[in-house]
Parts: structure tokens; sequence; C-alpha cells
């Protein structure tokens, strides 16, 4: 058995650390086993992060520096972001599930089929109802698309409902889910999913 990897993409600041930290405590109840890829440019910023958050022992939290644009290390050349997989299986045997996350990037990353399972895309309320409608690669292509921040719908004139019927028409009804991650709103809902489509229990 290898573990399950997902990717999770979307543009800077759309809150893709802050969806893995709300998915960890989820993920821990469930007794799915867990470990964390992040993708910085010239940092390990986001790893920081989570091995601070303390949710998972800090060596299951593993930094790629992407050095580059970030979708470069996730589609055109993963090996990097592989080779980390397969040290992660190595050293953890068992592992159900590695979660890889993107830096932040435009709508137009995607994740290579090499390198995962099963890819999400983040965007949020507070980038623009506008997003879904501009119909880029991640937002179209994912298998599925996360929108995030919904608390702040109120705060930046945005119509949520209108703006999730656009997303759910762009993609064709592929699924969608609103998260509102730093109160862990939704968040069951996004690991129900992965159960269901990416780790078949
Ligand atoms: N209001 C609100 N703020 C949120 C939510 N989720 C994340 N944030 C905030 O949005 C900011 C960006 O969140 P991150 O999790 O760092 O976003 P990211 O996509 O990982 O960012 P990069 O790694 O820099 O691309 C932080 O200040 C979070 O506290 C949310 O659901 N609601």
């Amino acid at each position: 058995m290898t573990a399950a990897r997902v990717g999770i993409g979307g543009p800077v600041g759309s809150g893709k650390t802050a969806l893995i930290e709300a998915m960890l405590g989820e993920l821990a109840r469930q007794g799915i086993d867990t470990a964390v890829i992040t993708n910085d440019l010239v940092t390990d910023e986001d790893a920081e992060r989570l091995r601070r958050g303390g949710q998972l022992p800090p060596d299951r939290v593993r930094a790629v520096q992407a050095g580059a644009c970030p979708h470069t290390v996730i589609r055109e050349d993963p090996t990097l972001n592989m080779a980390a997989a397969d040290r992660l299986e190595a050293d953890y045997p068992g592992l159900d599930l590695i979660l890889l996350e993107s830096g932040g990037d435009n709508l137009a990353s995607t994740f290579s089929p090499d390198l995962v399972d099963f890819w999400m895309f983040v965007i949020d309320v507070a980038g623009g109802d506008d997003i879904p409608r501009k119909k880029g690669p991640g937002i179209v292509q994912s298998n599925l698309l996360v929108i995030n921040k919904v608390d702040l719908a109120p705060h930046v004139g945005v119509d949520f409902p209108k703006m999730l019927a656009e997303a759910q028409a762009v993609r064709g009804g592929a699924p969608v889910l609103a998260t509102v991650c730093r109160r862990g709103e939704g968040v069951a809902e996004v690991v129900a999913h992965l159960r269901h489509e990416v780790l078949f229990k």
C-alpha cells in the first residue's frame, strides 16, 4: 500500500496552509495517518508554521524549495516533490495520506498526474467574485475547488451564493466546497470528500 498523494494549489494567500492546519485535526480524529510536503520559493516558511502548530511530529512536515515559479516543481518537473513523498513513505510505513501544498501561484497552476492522485484548488472570497468566471485551469480542472474565507463576503461586497453558483457552472458539476478555514467551518466536508474519493475509506 502506498499513501494517497493529494495536491493543494491556489493563489497566494487564499488559505492553503490554513486549510491544511484545519484538516490535520480532523484527519487525526479520524485516524488517518498523514504527512505534509510544503513548497515555498526560497524558504521553509509554511513548513515551519505547520511544525510550530504541533499537530504533526516535526519530521512529518517536509519542505521543498521551488526556487522558481511554484508550478515548475508541481507540474513541469515534479521530481523533488516525488522524491520527498517517496522518502516519507519509506520513513513512515502505513502512511495513509501525503498532502502536498504548492507555493501560491496564479490561476493557471495545475499538478502533474505523475505527482498526485487528486488535487484541490483553493481560492478565496476576498480575491473577488469574478475569479470563477475567469475559468483558469486550477478552477476548471482541479478535482475539488475550495472557496475559502466565506466569512469575508459581506466585508468585500461579494454575493457568495452567486459566486458559488458560477463556480459550479464553470466546473460543469464537479465538486465545489465552501470553507472558513480560520474557524474550521466546512473542513469536515473536505476531509469526508477526500475519504470517499481518494482514501476509499
Ligand atoms: N477571514 C479569514 N481569513 C482566513 C481564512 N483562512 C485563512 N485566512 C487568513 O488568510 C491569510 C492567508 O492564509 P494562508 O493560510 O497563509 O494562505 P496560503 O494560501 O497558505 O498563503 P501562501 O502560502 O502565502 O500562498 C492568513 O492571514 C490567514 O489567517 C478564513 O477562512 N477567513
